[in-house]
């Protein structure tokens, strides 16, 4: 492709060189991956600036170099306001504008997105569909996966895994996306067909600086949903939740509401909630059909709710979502049961909010015959305000807490560990900082039909401490302290 022609979308932009009948072999927003005849484009990151690195790439065969100052170099700079706008631009360009040419869901808000990408996964492949999946824990096309970085990939590497979907045929694509990601612009010119709003509560503080900032950047998404119109857009939204009300009123798109409380266009009715699993009547505008799920808790029937409205924005026959609900295997790490023949449960779930860990605690208590513990602690290098609030609800919904540590990362762990207990009234807690250890404590305490919730890392297999990850997995730890303790017994 000529360099002229990747940057037919921006209007504004400068070079001091001549940049006709320059020929393009790809896109680098990485140094050291640069090779002959890639455009190189500058951006100034979190932890580095990547002008410093503009000579290295020219060095490496860079055939241009997009930046926002000038550089003295030998081949053209281009000049332009905003190089994360720009290169998500260009990958769209280089690409062909893929995410034009499938279905595309794209899933927001704090909780549930993961766990909404897979129920969808789920309802589009059993209604025949070839299906693709972006987001925390997976990159999948087909039946093809890829490990991630971020639950939201930068700009460059989503148009590129949307044009490798492409060249798969893939129908439909259901995709996380973070409000960082919208923040940072890494979906800037994404063609969304559907846009789905869960929920809206305290989390990623520390990038947002309130609330407000954070909705804003959430809200994003139901605001540039792309250019395409051959087909209708929809945004997707959660009626009782309050930031999900205001946006009804700030979306061009046609809105398709869903709630418990709330009159919505999508409604679960007749709602039983057992420790078995989920009972209702899932009512639509196209008609009604009775749900029958093992997937627990009423967030779970927020979820299932979600992902109807979405699957039938997309024309799915109630039938077939009924059929998904039915047989659904549910998402590693979410609600996990880890059953090794014991008496009493053990589930692993990655809620690492408030409002998650509530969730969770307040559905096991009402389903457990007998005391319900929590192992719970909270990330390093991360929203420090919901440290208190975690831990109080640990408190407050369980028997007994234990305090241990999460992913520390850069952070001192007993830091993280006293931010958490400091001002805690009650004293049904303990803090012990090695994980496997607190695990075992818990695991040793439980009587028959007790239940014990691990929080926070879900599906992780790693615990980040420093800068190292090593291996940890909440479900072999525990599975291995039940043995243990079964062992123990005969
Ligand atoms: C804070 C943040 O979002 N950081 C993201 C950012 O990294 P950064 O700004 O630190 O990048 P940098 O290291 O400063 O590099 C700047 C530029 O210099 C370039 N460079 C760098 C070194 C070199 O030798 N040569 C070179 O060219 C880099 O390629 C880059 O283009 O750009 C990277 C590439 O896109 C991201 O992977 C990285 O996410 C990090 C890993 C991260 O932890 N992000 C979190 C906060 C995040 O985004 N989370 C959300 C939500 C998660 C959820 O709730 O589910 C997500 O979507 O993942
Ligand atoms: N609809 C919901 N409302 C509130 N909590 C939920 C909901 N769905 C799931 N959860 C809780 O939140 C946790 C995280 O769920 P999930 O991974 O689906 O969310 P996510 O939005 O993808 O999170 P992340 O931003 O970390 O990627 C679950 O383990 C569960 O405890
Ligand atoms: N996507 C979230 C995941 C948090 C998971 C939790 N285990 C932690 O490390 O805090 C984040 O990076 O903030
Ligand atoms: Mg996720």
């Amino acid at each position: 492709m000529k360099l002229t022609q990747l940057l037919k979308t921006i209007k504004f932009y400068h070079s001091e060189k001549k940049i006709d009948d320059i020929d393009v072999t790809g896109i680098e927003m990485d140094s050291r991956q640069v090779d002959n005849g890639n455009v190189f484009v500058c951006i100034d990151g979190f932890t580095v600036d990547g002008h410093q690195f503009a000579k290295m790439a020219e060095q490496k065969g860079a055939c241009a170099i997009i930046a926002e100052r000038p550089l003295s170099l030998d081949i053209p700079v281009i000049i332009v306001n905003d190089t994360a706008k720009a290169l998500a631009q260009i990958s769209n360009t280089f690409y062909e504008n893929p995410s034009e040419k499938f279905q595309l869901i794209g899933i927001t808000g704090t909780n549930g997105k993961t766990t909404l990408t897979y129920m969808l996964d789920e309802i589009f492949q059993l209604d025949g569909q070839k299906t693709g999946l972006i987001g925390t824990i997976q990159m999948k096309i087909i039946n093809d996966t890829y490990s991630v970085k971020n639950t939201t990939p930068d700009s460059l590497f989503l148009q590129k895994s949307f044009h490798k979907m492409v060249n798969k045929d893939v129908d439909t694509v259901m995709m996380e996306v973070s409000s960082h990601a919208l923040d940072l612009g890494r979906v800037y010119g994404t063609d969304y067909d559907i846009a789905v709003f869960t929920n809206l509560t305290q989390d990623h503080l520390d990038y947002h600086k309130n609330m407000e900032d954070y909705f804003r950047a959430k809200s994003l998404l139901f605001a540039q949903m792309g250019n395409r119109y051959d087909q209708p857009k929809f945004a997707v939204i959660n009626i009782d939740d309050p930031y999900g009300k205001r946006l009804v009123r700030s979306t061009a798109y046609e809105v398709l509401t869903y709630g418990i409380e709330n009159q919505a266009n999508v409604m679960a009715k007749n709602l039983s909630l057992n420790p078995n699993g989920t009972v209702f009547d899932l009512s639509t505008p196209v008609g009604e059909v009775h749900i029958e799920s093992s997937l627990v808790g009423e967030f779970s029937v927020y979820n299932m709710l979600a992902a109807s409205s979405a699957a039938l924005c997309a024309n799915v026959p109630l039938k077939t979502i009924q059929s998904a609900f039915s047989e659904t295997k549910g998402v590693p790490g979410r609600f996990e049961n880890v059953n090794c023949g014991q008496e009493f449960g053990v589930i692993v779930d990655y809620a690492h909010t408030p409002d998650s860990l509530e969730n969770v605690l307040k559905t096991v208590q009402s389903l457990a015959k007998g005391k319900t513990y929590v192992v719970v602690g909270c990330g390093g290098d991360r929203d420090k305000g919901k440290r208190p609030k975690m831990a109080n609800v640990a408190i407050t919904h369980s028997d007994k807490a234990i305090f241990t540590s999460d992913n520390p990362r850069t952070e001192d762990p007993d830091q993280i560990l006293q931010d958490m207990v400091e001002g805690l009234e009650a004293t049904n807690f303990s803090v012990e900082r090695d994980r496997k250890q607190a695990i075992s404590q818990a695991i040793q305490q439980c009587q028959p039909g007790d239940v014990v919730v691990i929080a926070g890392k879900g599906h992780e297999t790693y615990q980040e401490i420093g800068k190292e990850r090593f291996d940890f997995d909440d479900c072999k730890v525990a599975s291995e302290m039940i043995e243990k303790k079964l062992k123990g017994r005969s």
